[in-house]
């Protein structure tokens, strides 16, 4: 190979750097100038630089093809019944409750499981308000998301809230105005007035007259439209109802009742001032029962 003045073809570069790897040099002695010696780096170094960004075109034309980076694995997402239900279009009622004694918690969930028979096609959820929300952003986002919610809220001292609704008071105290405003604006509306318990006046009574009061208001949210309340048939959970002693004439729908009643508590039929049950769903008023309640006792002090 002649190395000299002429300019070397690239063919000439490869041959010689070829010859060097495998001839220590493959130069005569007398030809290994200083010249030959720099031409040859260069026909290395152009080599080592083709390489290189013929690997970096290689694995563009690769990535490109159609094999995409991994992506993140998702988070695996678990619905529960709940979900799969409102999914499906039911309408959903959550039922807070703060409680220091669980009086508030029993009167909230013995209320789901009434509405839950009631309302067959509706979801009732029971929320520790406490646990409805870890930051205090959380209750304006998730309340908003809310269609219906009722509370149950003991209160202590001077009104005071209970421990585990104290994080939730102090965030509607400090938001109320807003919040109020925000609902307000996006057609939210109080569905029942508020029910105030009186512990020491019989806060059970206080219970149920606003529980009739509400089921009222969720008739006409949550029934279809084939069903009717008073034909809804119903029986507590917890059992739960009111002995009422009346006149057998003035109870047209005694049979019926008694029937109804299942064996829960019927009292003393042959007694002239007879009994009946008269179970909430039968949507007596307070009014109502009391004056059966009265007429009752008229009967049973002529009776003695
Ligand atoms: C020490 C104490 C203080 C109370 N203070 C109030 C009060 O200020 N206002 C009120 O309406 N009820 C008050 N109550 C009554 C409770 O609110 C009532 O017993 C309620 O049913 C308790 O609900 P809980 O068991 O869900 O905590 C108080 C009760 C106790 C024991």
């Amino acid at each position: 190979m002649r190395i000299g003045s002429e300019k070397a073809s690239p063919l000439d570069l490869l041959s010689v750097v070829v010859a060097s790897l495998s001839d220590g040099y493959g130069l005569d002695s007398g030809t290994g100038d200083a010249f030959v010696e720099n031409r040859l780096l260069i026909a290395v170094l152009n080599i080592v630089i083709a390489v290189l960004v013929g690997c970096v075109a290689i694995f563009f034309i690769w990535r490109s093809s159609g094999r995409k980076p991994a992506e993140p694995s998702k988070p695996l997402v678990v619905k529960t019944q709940m979900d799969i239900e409102e999914d499906q279009g039911k309408k959903k009622v959550t039922v807070f409750f703060g409680t220091q004694t669980r009086t508030a918690e029993g009167f909230a969930k013995a209320l789901a499981e009434e509405a839950k028979a009631r309302y067959p096609n509706a979801i009732f959820k029971v929320m520790d308000i406490d646990e409805y929300a870890t930051e205090d952003d959380e209750y304006e986002e998730n309340l908003k998301k809310e269609s219906l919610a009722l509370f149950f809220l003991a209160t202590y001292g001077d009104g005071e809230p209970t421990d585990n609704a104290a994080r939730f008071y102090k965030w509607f105290i400090e938001v109320v105005v807003v919040v109020d405003e925000l609902l307000h604006e996006q057609g939210a509306k109080h569905i029942v007035q508020v029910g105030l318990g009186d512990d020491d006046q019989g806060i059970e009574d206080d219970f149920s007259a606003w529980r009739e009061l509400l089921w009222l208001e969720l008739d006409k949210l949550l029934q279809d439209e084939n069903e009717t309340g008073a034909s809804t048939p119903y029986t507590a959970v917890i059992p739960e109802y009111r002995v009422v002693f009346v006149k057998p004439e003035e109870v047209p729908y005694l049979d019926k009742s008694l029937s109804f009643a299942n064996g829960h508590a019927i009292h003393d039929i042959q007694h002239p001032c007879r009994a009946n049950v008269a179970f909430t769903n039968l949507k007596y008023s307070r009014v109502e029962i009391a004056e059966v309640q009265f007429e009752w006792a008229e009967c049973m002090l002529d009776y003695i």
